[in-house]
């Protein structure tokens, strides 16, 4: 623990009391939130279960106008819900705000997706009964949702990745009900938004299993609800022990089934030589923005920079050291997350060869964090792993390189990531190619002349990546194609019309798009 911050919590309640605790004065307030029952657990899982088969025939406008009733519910909340957020995570008013319009924005997007209906899959290869030398069958697919999902809010994002975050507007999308795990840095927040949800489901006629919130504070509820046999998948966002504590419990089951967990990425950031060049001073500055932005609290923040030695690399250090020791500290989530980051900090300094480049002003309050920059030769950060792992908070370590060929080296050797950055001119395009197929075998998104910080809603978007930054690689959790995550083909062969589901019906009285014979 560093002398400039106070303690960090006062006055623990035992475990089994859960309270909201301001991080910002590390004091305790408002109602208890009691570790949900064995009685409550099984309650949840089986109104899910029994949820499933009704939720997952709704027809797509009765599904789409739900997740923008959630939306709507959400929004009715008011500023009685920003209110709540700031004083439970420290995040400022702004921040919140944006994240709440994010969500519901998230939630109108999925509800467009359900009702164009693409998502369905839905593919009619016709029978060929003249066909030599066998006949072939009529076969038609679709999509249907895999059952019901186990979702664990983040704590970073207490909104948009949290209990009407992007995970359960996919499952909810996909047709899969949710029990919702909420998290204990947040309860009163995700009371208020479960409770939004749970009125839209009861406005829509739905049964009342599709969505459930059970918030608590022991890894036991978490692992009962992933161990469940009616829980057919898992979506995550925090920690890479919790991920993988999660993954190992959902592997070693009888019926092992997928975890979606996003994890830990550094996102390492390459500033190629006619960029530096044009402008180390402007690139120093805004890459201390993105740093620091949240207190550093996003798993896309820029924790790893790489470049060629040389002057412009040091007109680089000396501007981003200049910004970040005019930083002011904020407010981190919780004192367990600003322990971790401290603890982190001082680890990273105290590896042999780190120089600190800069840290940020000193907080006076509890829970601040002090930003951190590290610069380290290329020799020394290929020596030692702990160089590139993941730092929580707003600490970036900057590798000097001697010549493109160390840098790519230095490449193959990182972990996944959710995102890789190029900061490049023109000039700088043949050398960036030649690092792109590195680039696309470690990442999720690649971006050029930005920062990874803010994560866009859209149909292209890929928040996602190889392990750890995400248990797997294979989809997003933002953007439309989340919903891919929670479904599964089923085929139908030589079912009469009357049993086939609407989306494969002769008539196609969904009206949704169909590949015929594989054709469009
Ligand atoms: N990369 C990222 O996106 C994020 C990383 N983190 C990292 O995680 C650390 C702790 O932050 P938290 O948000 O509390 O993450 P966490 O992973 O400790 O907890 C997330 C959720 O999973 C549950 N959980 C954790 N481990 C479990 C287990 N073994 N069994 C059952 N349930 C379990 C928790 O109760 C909570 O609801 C941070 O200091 C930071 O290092 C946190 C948030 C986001
Ligand atoms: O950068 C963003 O907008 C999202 C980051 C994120 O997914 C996270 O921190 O968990």
């Amino acid at each position: 623990m560093r002398g400039h911050s106070r303690p960090t919590e006062r006055e623990r309640p035992p475990m089994t009391e859960l309270r909201s605790l301001n991080p910002a004065t590390g004091e305790h307030f408002g109602e208890v939130f009691p570790e949900p029952t064995a009685e409550q657990i099984e309650a949840a899982l089986a109104a899910a279960n029994a949820a499933f088969d009704v939720y997952r025939e709704t027809d797509l406008e009765t599904r789409a106008a739900f997740l923008e009733g959630v939306a709507a519910e959400i929004e009715a909340i008011g500023d009685a819900l920003i209110e709540r957020a700031m004083a439970e995570t420290g995040l400022p008013r702004p921040r919140l705000e944006g994240e709440r319009g994010r969500t519901t924005g998230q939630l109108r997007l999925f509800a467009k997706t359900v009702r164009q209906g693409d998502f369905l899959g839905a593919r009619i290869d016709p029978a060929q009964p003249e066909r030599k030398p066998l006949p072939r069958a009529d076969l038609r697919q679709r999509f249907i949702g895999l059952g019901p999902v186990a979702v664990f809010g983040a704590s970073n994002f207490p909104l948009a990745f949290s209990t009407a975050g992007g995970d359960t507007a996919a499952a909810l999308a996909a047709g899969c009900p949710v029990v919702f795990k909420g998290h204990p840095a947040h309860p009163g927040t995700a009371a208020l938004v479960g409770a939004a949800i749970s009125k839209a489901v009861e406005k829509a006629g739905l049964p009342a299993g599709v969505f459930s919130l059970l918030t608590g504070q022991t890894h036991e509820l978490g692992g009962a609800l992933v161990r469940d046999s009616r829980i057919k998948a898992v979506g995550f966002t925090g920690s890479r022990a919790g991920g993988v504590a999660l993954m190992k419990i959902a592997n070693e089951r009888p019926e092992p089934i997928p975890v979606y967990a996003e994890m830990s990425s550094v996102n390492p950031v390459i500033l190629f030589p006619h960029a530096l060049a044009a402008r180390a001073q402007a690139l120093g500055a805004a890459f201390v923005g993105s740093l620091t932005m949240g207190s550093g609290q996003f798993c896309t923040n820029p924790g790893l920079i790489f470049a060629l030695a040389g002057p412009d690399f040091d007109a680089f250090v000396a501007s981003a050291a200049a910004a970040l020791s005019a930083a002011h500290p904020q407010v981190m989530l919780t004192p367990g997350i600003f322990g971790a980051y401290e603890q982190g900090v001082e680890k990273l300094g105290s590896r042999p060869g780190v120089t600190v480049a800069a840290r940020g002003l000193v907080g006076e309050g509890c829970n601040q964090g002090q930003g951190a920059l590290f610069v380290v030769e290329a020799e020394t950060f290929a020596a030692d792993p702990a160089l590139s792992h993941e730092v929580f908070g707003s600490s970036s370590v900057i590798v000097r390189c001697p010549d493109i060929a160390t840098l790519a080296g230095l490449l193959e050797g990182l972990e996944g990531q959710l995102t890789a950055t190029l900061h490049l001119d023109a000039e700088d395009a043949e050398q960036a190619r030649g690092l792109l197929p590195i680039l696309e075998r470690k990442a999720g998104r690649i971006l050029a002349n930005g920062w990874p910080t803010g994560v866009e809603v859209a149909p292209a978007m890929v928040h996602g990546g190889p392990f750890p930054a995400t248990s797997d690689g294979r989809s997003t959790s933002v953007g439309t194609r989340a919903v891919e995550r929670f479904l599964r083909p089923v085929c139908y062969q030589d079912l009469p019309d009357v049993l086939l589901p609407a989306a494969l019906k002769e008539a196609n009285p969904l009206g949704v798009k169909r590949a015929i014979d594989g054709v469009l």
